[in-house]
């Protein structure tokens, strides 16, 4: 099944498009990475995919259901872009914020054994324990891409969106970053992740997509590499390379 199914996606928040015609595949358990120039579409191509937005006219389906109608609570992780920014006013805790990413499934009825185990595991996972009972409007960017990220371990999530989750994040830690991304991965969680480092995404992304409000490519990393998609797209030529998966 495909994870997720977009379908000559149009859409503009005024009169210009800033997505148009984009028709893109992405199987279960790939690592899609997202790149193209500042203000390409990026963002917007990534609300449209997990249901934020909806399309103008195409369709986008998540594991077969309409994104718009898809419940984002329980299968997507979503880090977004400004998450240094989200959160300042919330007084509420590490481990409080994780354990939202149970709520979908315990939505009514008390916190389980089942829950409370989830959450702990998820806090583990990510390397947060120490943080736990720290405020999370406290915490410096990286550390709340991680929060968010152990939320969405705590919900299991089968899709994780991130949107240029390391800007401002010390190399090291980007590396522990990408380890973990890769773990998530290799046990079958989906990842749509935009990123500005060319090097840094065709290394660690199973497959890229290049937008520059029309998608430029969508193929293998080393062939990405290989052709002048990224030029293309750069220069705003109308040269589109698409290969379908
Ligand atoms: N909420 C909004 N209302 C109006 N215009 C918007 C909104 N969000 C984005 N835009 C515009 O849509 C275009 C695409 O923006 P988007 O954020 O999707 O691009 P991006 O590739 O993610 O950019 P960047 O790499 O700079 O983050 C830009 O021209 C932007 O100004």
């Amino acid at each position: 099944m495909a994870a997720i199914e977009v379908r000559d996606v149009t859409f503009g928040y005024g009169e210009q498009p800033v997505v148009e015609s984009v028709s893109l595949d992405v199987a279960e358990g790939e690592f899609l990475g997202l790149v193209g120039p500042n203000g390409s579409g990026k963002t917007t191509l990534l609300k449209l995919i997990i249901g934020l937005e909806a399309p103008d006219s195409g369709t986008v389906r998540l594991f077969d259901e309409p994104a718009v109608e898809f419940d984002d609570g329980e299968r997507i992780g979503y880090v977004p872009q400004d998450v240094a920014a989200t959160e300042d006013e919330m007084p509420i805790t590490v481990e409080e914020a994780v354990r939202m990413g149970r709520y979908p499934h315990r939505w009514v009825g008390r916190f389980t054994d089942d829950d409370r185990r989830s959450v702990r595991e998820a806090i583990e996972r990510v390397g947060i324990e120490d943080l736990a009972d720290r405020r999370v409007g406290r915490l410096s960017g990286g550390q709340r891409q991680r929060v968010f990220i152990a939320r969405a371990l705590a919900s299991e999530a089968d899709l994780l969106a991130l949107d240029e989750p390391t800007v401002g994040v010390d190399a090291e830690s980007r590396e522990a970053f990408y380890r973990l991304l890769h773990e998530l991965n290799d046990e079958g969680i989906t990842i749509v992740l935009i990123e500005h480092d060319i090097g840094v995404v065709t290394t660690h992304a199973s497959e890229i997509a290049c937008l520059n409000r029309r998608l430029y490519f969508h193929g293998d990393p080393e062939e990405f590499v290989e052709t002048d998609a990224l030029a293309d797209a750069y220069g705003g030529s109308q040269r589109v390379i698409h290969h379908d998966h």
